[in-house]
Order: C-alpha cells, then sequence, then structure tokens
C-alpha cells in the first residue's frame, strides 16, 4: 500500500533534503510538501521530479504560524487522504538572531568550547515578535501550530517525528510564560518545548497507536544558519567546522547528513523507541552519518502540565477565530 508522508517546511534545508532521502528510500511513496510560498514549493517539487521522475509528490499551502491557515489546511488534508503514515513537523525559524562575541571567545578557551559549539549555549539569542492572531512568532510557528495540526489531525496520525534542537534548554523555557514573550531566547524555548510535547504526546497517545519523536539535525549550513552568519562568512570558514567535526561529531553541515536522523526514524518500529530520547544526527570526521540517541532533560509532570495548557490555548484560539468568521460573515451579508 503507498504510504504518506507530510513534511511542514520541506521546500529548503533539511526538509527538502528528507524529501530526497525518501524517496530514494522507497519510489512508491506518496510525499506531501506542506509549505507557505507555493512558488518556493513548487520549484522544490521540481527539483524533485528531476531526480524522482516517477515520483508522488504533492503541496499543501500551509503557513504553520497562522492558525486560520493550518484549520484550512488540515480541511485540506482531510479530504485529499485517509491516513498520513508520517508526519514531520519540521518547519522553524529562528528571527533576528543575535551572536554575543564576547561570550563567544570566552566559551573558546573555556571547559565548555566543544558544548558551546554542539549546542550555543550562552552565545545566541533573538528577538521575536507578535504575529497577527496575537501569539509569539517562534512559539507559534516551531510548536503551536504544529501541534493544532496534530489535533485536527489526530484520526489520520501514527507516526510525529519533530525537528527539534541541541539548543532546546530547560532553563530557558518557563511554564509561566510558555510562549516566550519575556526572554530573549525564544528559538531554545519553542525547542524545549516540543521535546516535551513529544513526550506528553507519546504518554497521553501511544495506547491509540499514535508514536512521537524528537531529532536534532546537528549544525546544518541553511537557510537558518545564513540568517546567524552570512552565507559567504560560512564558505570562507568551512576548512575550520570540517576540523571542529573531528571534535565534535555535531557539525553535520549539510542538509543531507542533518537529515540522518529522519530518515533513520523512517525505517524503525515505532515500539522499539525511546520516547525519551532525542535522537541526533551525527557525521564523524570521516564523514560517516549516523544516529545516536542521547537522554532528554524533560520529565513527565512537567510536560503533562505543558500539554493541558496547550489544549487551554488551543480553546481560546479556536474560540476567537470563531468568533472573527462569524463577524466577516456578518459584514459580508450587510
Ligand atoms: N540548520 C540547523 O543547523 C538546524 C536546524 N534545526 C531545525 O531544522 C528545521 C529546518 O530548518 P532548516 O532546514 O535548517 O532551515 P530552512 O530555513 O532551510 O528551513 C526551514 C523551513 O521551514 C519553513 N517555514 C518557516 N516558517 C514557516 C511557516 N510559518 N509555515 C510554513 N513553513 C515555514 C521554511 O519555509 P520558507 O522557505 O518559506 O521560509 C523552510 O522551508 C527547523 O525546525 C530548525 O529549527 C535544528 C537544529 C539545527
Ligand atoms: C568558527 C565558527 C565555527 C564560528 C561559528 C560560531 C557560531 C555562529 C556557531 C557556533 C555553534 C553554532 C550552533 C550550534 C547549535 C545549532 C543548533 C543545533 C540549532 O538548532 C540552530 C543553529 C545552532 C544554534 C548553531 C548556530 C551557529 C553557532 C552558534
Amino acid at each position: 500500500m503507498e504510504r504518506v508522508v507530510l513534511i511542514t517546511g520541506a521546500n529548503s534545508g533539511i526538509g527538502l533534503a528528507l524529501c530526497e532521502r525518501l524517496l530514494t528510500e522507497d519510489s512508491q511513496l506518496r510525499l506531501c510538501l506542506a509549505c507557505r510560498n507555493m512558488q518556493r514549493a513548487e520549484a522544490a517539487r521540481s527539483a524533485l521530479l528531476t531526480s524522482h521522475s516517477n515520483a508522488h509528490v504533492d503541496l499543501l499551502q500551509l503557513d504553520v504560524g497562522s492558525v486560520q491557515s493550518v484549520l484550512s489546511a488540515a480541511q485540506e488534508v482531510k479530504a485529499r487522504y485517509n491516513r498520513i503514515d508520517f508526519l514531520y513537523l519540521n518547519a522553524g525559524i529562528m528571527p533576528n538572531p543575535q551572536l554575543d562575541l564576547n561570550a563567544f571567545f570566552k566559551g573558546l578557551f573555556s571547559r565548555n568550547v566543544v558544548r558551546m559549539f554542539a549546542t550555543a549555549e550562552g552565545i545566541l539569542t533573538q528577538q521575536d515578535r507578535l504575529n497577527s492572531d496575537g501569539l509569539q512568532e517562534v512559539f507559534a510557528t516551531n510548536l503551536f501550530g504544529h501541534f493544532l495540526l496534530i489535533r485536527e489531525l489526530e484520526p489520520l496520525l501514527s507516526r510525529l517525528v519533530w525537528t527539534s534542537s541541541s539548543n532546546a534548554r530547560r532553563s530557558a523555557f518557563s511554564m509561566e510564560d510558555m510562549q516566550h514573550r519575556e526572554g530573549r531566547e525564544s528559538y531554545s524555548s519553542s525547542k524545549y518545548a516540543s521535546d516535551m510535547l513529544s513526550l506528553a504526546l507519546n504518554r497521553q497517545k501511544n495506547s491509540q497507536g499514535l508514536f512521537s519523536s524528537v531529532i536534532c539535525p546537528g549544525l546544518v549550513m541553511t537557510n537558518l544558519t545564513y540568517g546567524i552568519l552570512p552565507s559567504f562568512f560560512w564558505t570562507l570558514i568551512m576548512p575550520v567546522m570540517w576540523l571542529i567535526r573531528i571534535f565534535t561529531n555535531t557539525f553535520t553541515l549539510t542538509p543531507h547528513n542533518g537529515a540522518e536522523a529522519l530518515h533513520w526514524l523512517f525505517l524503525q518500529n515505532p515500539e522499539s523507541l525511546d520516547p525519551r530520547a532525542k535522537y541526533h544526527s551525527l557525521t564523524s570526521g570521516l564523514g560517516t552519518n549516523y544516529t545516536q540517541p542521547r537522554q532528554m532533560d524533560i520529565d513527565e509532570g512537567t510536560s503533562d502540565v505543558l500539554y493541558s495548557k496547550l489544549l487551554e490555548l488551543e480553546k481560546e484560539v479556536r474560540r476567537k477565530q470563531s468568533e472573527e468568521n462569524a463577524d466577516e460573515e456578518i459584514s459580508a451579508v450587510k
């Protein structure tokens, strides 16, 4: 039977590389590229069809950062497919990143240098803003839009895979401020929240046959990293990056390598996976790719609280959305 795989943020970087890898793995797959920009989605589809001419590649308009877009896209998915075998929750943003050069140079000569390169702990901040739904943009895109999508598609789903990050950190997240309105580590907070949500989903839904996993792709050269430092700079320091790879296998560098754990999970039996592990894409100094599970710094109680708070927010957002729709209908009648 033809398997259906839906991937958010599939038009570039790690998402697009995953599409390539999955089509190479199983040419019978039906891939659905869920993207906010249809021109970029068309370009990605053409690129995939160039290397896999008989592939089934569908496009879906989805802006995960917009409640209305998620609800409309979910309706479309339900109309098109009877089931989604894999849902890859991959779309993500890191707006206005700022590198603390002072902390970076201090870190270079500290005991934590390897950790700093692997996680960017203490050297990277972001400036977030509100979106048109009144939600923090990073929270809405990296976490909540995906949560809403899962809630809408639940009866169709069996496997979820989140593209998280080793930048996810407990201290960046606060339950009292789950959207991270106050701090400057919205990316880290949103990724930590996705780790917890994955655990909570496993606790709530495994008995109904729904399984969730999280991965970290390592440091990969994509549009996201080109937002931190310009692409010419990354190209210039590439030899240094290969050198660093000898000490930290988390410098996967290419989208193909970064997609290793996403691909690996596609081949695993969900019952054999550890819900408390993050599966890391790693690349050795000699360029060999492999996947390694590492325990996450999360606990079940806090994850369950987050899950309940997301359900509450979902209710609120749906109520607001239906009020807005009703207002629009009234003004259309007038
Ligand atoms: N690169 C790295 O080193 C690492 C990346 N990650 C994670 O990997 C994932 C993929 O990022 P990466 O490939 O690096 O970067 P890219 O910027 O290349 O890919 C991000 C993808 O997400 C899409 N996207 C962003 N916002 C939205 C939205 N509101 N609705 C729909 N799609 C959206 C982008 O679409 P568009 O083209 O329209 O912007 C793009 O397709 C992210 O979740 C990121 O956090 C994790 C660890 C390390
Ligand atoms: C000589 C160079 C290697 C100097 C580069 C310094 C920094 C720009 C980068 C050092 C560590 C990098 C990162 C680590 C973790 C990534 C994480 C997994 C993620 O999700 C997104 C990107 C990272 C934060 C990435 C970003 C660039 C560094 C901070």
